[in-house]
Protein backbone atom coordinates (compact mmCIF):
# COMPACT_ATOMS: atom_id res chain seq x y z
CA UNK A 1 0.00 0.00 0.00
CA UNK A 2 1.42 3.63 -0.97
CA UNK A 3 0.16 6.82 0.59
CA UNK A 4 0.22 9.59 -1.39
CA UNK A 5 0.92 13.12 -0.85
CA UNK A 6 -2.46 14.43 0.46
CA UNK A 7 -2.68 11.82 2.83
CA UNK A 8 0.60 12.33 4.37
CA UNK A 9 -0.59 15.98 4.42
CA UNK A 10 -3.54 15.34 6.44
CA UNK A 11 -1.61 12.70 8.40
CA UNK A 12 0.70 15.00 9.92
CA UNK A 13 -1.82 18.70 10.09
CA UNK A 14 0.36 20.17 6.62
CA UNK A 15 3.74 18.88 7.97
CA UNK A 16 3.00 21.46 11.09
CA UNK A 17 5.61 22.70 12.92
CA UNK A 18 3.66 21.23 16.32
CA UNK A 19 4.11 17.40 14.40
CA UNK A 20 7.51 18.18 13.91
CA UNK A 21 9.50 15.48 15.74
CA UNK A 22 13.52 16.55 14.55
CA UNK A 23 15.70 17.82 11.83
CA UNK A 24 18.05 15.31 10.41
CA UNK A 25 20.74 16.50 7.76
CA UNK A 26 18.86 14.95 5.00
CA UNK A 27 15.38 14.91 6.07
CA UNK A 28 12.57 16.16 8.36
CA UNK A 29 10.79 13.39 10.49
CA UNK A 30 6.98 14.32 11.54
CA UNK A 31 4.62 12.32 13.80
CA UNK A 32 0.94 11.84 12.48
CA UNK A 33 -1.51 9.95 12.61
CA UNK A 34 -2.70 7.84 9.08
CA UNK A 35 -5.36 5.61 10.00
CA UNK A 36 -8.49 6.92 12.53
CA UNK A 37 -9.18 3.83 13.48
CA UNK A 38 -5.41 2.96 14.64
CA UNK A 39 -4.38 4.95 17.85
CA UNK A 40 -0.64 4.21 16.91
CA UNK A 41 1.21 7.41 15.48
CA UNK A 42 3.79 7.02 12.63
CA UNK A 43 6.35 8.69 11.83
CA UNK A 44 6.85 10.19 8.42
CA UNK A 45 10.14 11.16 7.10
CA UNK A 46 10.14 13.44 4.30
CA UNK A 47 13.25 13.48 2.53
CA UNK A 48 14.96 16.90 1.74
CA UNK A 49 15.63 16.27 -1.94
CA UNK A 50 17.30 19.75 -3.04
CA UNK A 51 19.74 19.29 -0.49
CA UNK A 52 23.17 17.91 -2.03
CA UNK A 53 23.71 14.64 -1.38
CA UNK A 54 20.23 13.70 -0.19
CA UNK A 55 19.49 11.11 -2.77
CA UNK A 56 22.73 9.23 -2.04
CA UNK A 57 21.94 9.52 1.53
CA UNK A 58 18.55 7.85 1.33
CA UNK A 59 19.68 4.84 -1.26
CA UNK A 60 22.22 3.97 2.17
CA UNK A 61 19.50 4.50 4.50
CA UNK A 62 17.73 1.72 2.59
CA UNK A 63 20.52 -0.44 2.27
CA UNK A 64 20.83 -0.14 5.85
CA UNK A 65 17.19 -0.87 6.83
CA UNK A 66 17.38 -4.08 3.83
CA UNK A 67 19.82 -5.74 6.18
CA UNK A 68 18.59 -4.23 10.21
CA UNK A 69 16.33 -6.00 12.29
CA UNK A 70 15.93 -4.88 16.06
CA UNK A 71 12.86 -5.16 18.43
CA UNK A 72 13.24 -1.09 19.05
CA UNK A 73 13.53 -0.52 15.71
CA UNK A 74 10.39 0.66 13.72
CA UNK A 75 9.05 -0.83 10.68
CA UNK A 76 8.96 0.83 7.54
CA UNK A 77 5.24 0.30 6.44
CA UNK A 78 4.80 2.46 3.53
CA UNK A 79 6.39 5.23 1.18
CA UNK A 80 5.59 8.40 -1.25
CA UNK A 81 7.16 9.18 -3.68
CA UNK A 82 5.14 12.07 -5.54
CA UNK A 83 5.08 15.82 -6.12
CA UNK A 84 3.89 18.23 -3.82
CA UNK A 85 1.59 21.36 -4.33
CA UNK A 86 4.89 23.60 -5.93
CA UNK A 87 5.62 20.48 -8.46
CA UNK A 88 8.79 19.58 -6.72
CA UNK A 89 9.77 16.26 -6.39
CA UNK A 90 8.64 14.92 -2.94
CA UNK A 91 9.41 11.61 -1.17
CA UNK A 92 8.99 10.27 1.99
CA UNK A 93 9.33 6.97 4.42
CA UNK A 94 6.52 6.02 6.63
CA UNK A 95 7.44 4.29 9.59
CA UNK A 96 5.09 2.66 12.68
N1 LIG B 1 11.31 6.60 13.05
C1 LIG B 1 11.40 7.66 13.85
N2 LIG B 1 10.56 7.78 14.90
C2 LIG B 1 10.63 8.85 15.71
N3 LIG B 1 11.52 9.83 15.60
C3 LIG B 1 12.39 9.76 14.57
C4 LIG B 1 12.37 8.67 13.65
N4 LIG B 1 13.38 8.87 12.76
C5 LIG B 1 13.96 10.01 13.10
N5 LIG B 1 13.39 10.57 14.20
C6 LIG B 1 13.75 11.85 14.85
O1 LIG B 1 13.92 12.81 13.82
C7 LIG B 1 15.23 13.35 13.86
C8 LIG B 1 15.73 13.53 12.43
O2 LIG B 1 15.97 12.26 11.90
P1 LIG B 1 16.82 12.02 10.60
O3 LIG B 1 16.87 10.57 10.35
O4 LIG B 1 16.28 12.92 9.56
O5 LIG B 1 18.23 12.62 10.90
P2 LIG B 1 19.46 12.14 11.78
O6 LIG B 1 19.65 10.69 11.58
O7 LIG B 1 19.25 12.67 13.15
O8 LIG B 1 20.63 12.98 11.09
P3 LIG B 1 21.30 12.85 9.64
O9 LIG B 1 20.21 12.87 8.63
O10 LIG B 1 22.15 14.07 9.57
O11 LIG B 1 22.05 11.57 9.66
C9 LIG B 1 16.05 12.40 14.69
O12 LIG B 1 17.06 13.02 15.37
C10 LIG B 1 15.02 11.81 15.63
O13 LIG B 1 14.86 12.67 16.75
Amino acid sequence: MKVSYNQLLKATNGFSEANLIGNGGFSSVYKGVLDENDDRFVAVKVLHLQNRGAQKSFIRECEAWRSIRHQNLLKIITSCSSVDFQGNDFKALVFK
